[in-house]
């Protein structure tokens, strides 16, 4: 057997696993509460899809998931606007350029604008129709709470203790989330210093879900 030392720890490279490496819920019996996993994005491209079955999947031999789009539509909250060509520009924080058309024949040109604000509004209302009072609801942002694997395994166990009947995990559209989620949120973390594409988030999740179980159950997969 090999011993060496990994960030402070003595850990064999076999077998046993180090102390820091385990969840406090490491070979206990732990509630597995159903999950459902809400994504706020534009449509998810066919690779993403085959990866987020392949841990459905391998997901299922441990808790039940739940795979909710909501698909984020910035056209359903934009709107035109002409803007004289000697006028100031119209503050980026509050709209997003789509588009532009100028008109050669005019001193005036027509903007397509959405309102970032009420994107983000839109989506959360949505978000919190898929969200139930039982839930236990996980809010990933880049934000929120770093953990490492074994505080997911931690978050999971704890999620079964609640009372609740399902974990609810968020992942937020292109601007983030709003504000209604952000207050019924129970917990806030983020998977990585990087900002994620929702997709790319959404599978760092899966994976992080399906290791936070095989440390629950004492298996092979994390080292
Ligand atoms: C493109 S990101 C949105 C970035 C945006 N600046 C924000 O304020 O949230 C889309 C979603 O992916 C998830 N995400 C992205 N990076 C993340 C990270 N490092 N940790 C956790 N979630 C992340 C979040 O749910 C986020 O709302």
């Amino acid at each position: 057997m090999i011993i060496s030392i990994q960030s402070g720890h003595f850990c064999a490279k076999e077998r046993t696993p180090s102390p820091g490496r385990r969840s406090k819920y490491s070979g206990q019996s732990v509630r597995p509460l159903p999950v459902r996993i809400l994504t706020v994005g534009k449509r998810r491209s066919p690779g993403v899809q085959l990866l987020v079955e392949e841990y459905k999947e391998k997901l299922k031999h441990y808790c039940s998931v739940e795979d909710v789009q909501i698909r984020s539509n910035p056209k359903n909250t934009s709107h035109l606007v002409y803007q004289h060509l000697t006028d100031g520009f119209i503050p980026f924080n509050m709209y997003h350029l789509i588009s532009c058309f100028s008109d050669k024949f005019s001193s005036c040109i027509l903007i397509q604008c959405s309102n970032v604000k009420a994107q983000i509004e839109g989506e959360d209302m949505v978000a919190m129709q898929n969200i139930r009072s039982e839930d236990w609801v996980i809010l990933l942002d880049e934000h929120g709470s770093d953990i490492g694997s074994e505080q997911m395994a931690d978050l999971v166990g704890d999620a079964g203790n609640t009372g609740s009947s399902t974990i609810a995990f968020c992942i937020g559209g292109p601007y983030g989330h709003g504000q209604q989620l952000r207050h019924r949120a129970n917990v806030t973390i983020k998977l990585s210093s990087l900002v994620l594409n929702h997709q790319i988030a959404l599978l760092v999740l899966l994976e992080q879900l399906y290791r936070a179980w095989t440390i629950i159950k004492g298996q092979k997969y994390h080292h």
